[in-house]
């Protein structure tokens, strides 16, 4: 069963949060008519420029805020229609990670893991057999009785990690989690929420500036801009055709998608008599194993200059990004096209040069 054919583990129906004018601050409208679908097993990413309304949109979820508009469901309840027992239950059903880890410096590793299953009137023995397995789950049972203080900040999240898995959730939210680590210390990470998502089942959703982190992690993504959602879907769709312009900035730091910086600099939008058309070729399964550098070169009859050239994957599917360089006389341009149509490949012309 793919996730999708299941109900969804959030959804938000027009949803819209508005913020009152307050002291010197305008009112402001921070999400506007959002509907979106998280599905259940899914990780989710949720990307978006600083203040596009990334936080207010999870918060949303965990009752920390709520709709102006609109209707958020986790697993079916209307979280806006909950009390204040009926939100108490509602988050223990969902862990939350932070950028900052949030760990209680004057608890033991072992006492900030057993803290949201006190808050919950768990027993002392039943703590016990709780903790000790989720330590172990996140590699750190050897550290138990240490401080927060002790621990590196990879170690710290994942005893953030273990304590939001205490009340056994079914949706873990995670705000930024990995931006304060290291590249290697956030592949770790990634790969410890990868694997609690397929041994647990459980739903992620996060959100993080870190286009690396969506690429190497989520199954599906959302953009928002301006408090709506501009772009959704499976991450490998959307981020090897982007079809927002909001999405392609986003993406537009992703190695091998970088430009060398003197020819991003000199990129015009329309071309001049001599100039050359700068344009991105992606490429997927089948068309990937094919000699296309030089067919195109046969076909297009002209000096093709290669720019910028990666060859990825995004969740284990192989994709290939070619960034070239043509004149761009009509004649030229429309045989590349045709070539361009002719074997399915997605272009996007980045702009000219001289
Ligand atoms: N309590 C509030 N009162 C007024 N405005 C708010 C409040 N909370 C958030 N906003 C505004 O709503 C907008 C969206 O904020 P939000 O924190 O959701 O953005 P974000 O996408 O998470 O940004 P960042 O990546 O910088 O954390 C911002 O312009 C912010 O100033």
């Amino acid at each position: 069963m793919t996730t999708s054919s299941l109900s969804p583990m959030v959804s938000f129906t027009g949803v819209s949060k508005h913020f009152p004018a307050s002291g010197s601050g305008a009112a402001f409208t921070a999400l506007d008519g959002i509907d979106y679908s998280v599905a259940k097993g899914s990780i989710t990413g949720i990307i978006g420029r600083s203040g596009a309304g990334k936080s207010t949109l999870i918060r949303l979820v965990n009752g920390l805020e709520h709709a102006s508009n609109g209707k958020v469901l986790v697993d079916g309840v209307d979280v806006g229609a909950l009390d204040e027992a009926g939100l108490r239950t509602l988050r223990r059903s969902i862990g939350m990670i932070f950028q900052h880890f949030n760990l209680l410096s004057s608890r033991t590793v072992f006492d900030n893991v057993a803290l949201p299953l006190e808050i919950a009137g768990v027993g002392k023995a039943a703590i016990e057999k709780r903790v000790r397995p989720l330590l172990d789950l996140v590699g750190l049972d050897d550290k138990h009785a240490r401080y927060p203080s002790e621990l590196s900040g990879g170690q710290k999240q994942r005893i953030g990690i273990a304590r939001a898995l205490a009340t056994e959730p079914k949706l873990l939210l995670s705000d930024e989690a990995t931006s304060a680590l290291d590249p290697e210390t956030t592949q770790s990470i990634l790969d410890l929420l990868k694997t609690i998502n397929a041994d647990l089942g459980l739903t992620v959703l996060l959100i993080t500036h870190e286009m690396e982190v969506v690429k190497a992690v989520t199954s599906d993504v959302a953009v928002i801009d301006r408090g709506r959602i501009v772009e959704s879907g499976r991450t490998f769709d959307v981020f090897t055709q982007p079809s927002h312009e909001t999405t392609r900035a986003l993406l537009s730091g992703l190695p091998g998608s970088k430009l060398p910086e003197a020819l991003a600099r000199n990129l015009k939008q329309s071309p001049s008599a001599g100039d050359r058309a700068v344009v991105r070729l992606t490429f997927f399964g089948a068309t990937a194993e094919r000699p296309l550098v030089s067919q195109l070169i046969s076909s297009v009859g002209t000096e093709v200059n290669i720019i910028a050239g990666t060859i990825d994957e995004i969740g284990g599917e192989p994709y290939g990004s070619l960034v070239v360089a043509y004149a761009a006389t009509p004649e030229t341009s429309g045989r590349a096209e045709r070539f361009f149509a002719e074997n399915g490949l997605v272009t996007e012309v980045l702009g000219y040069v001289a």
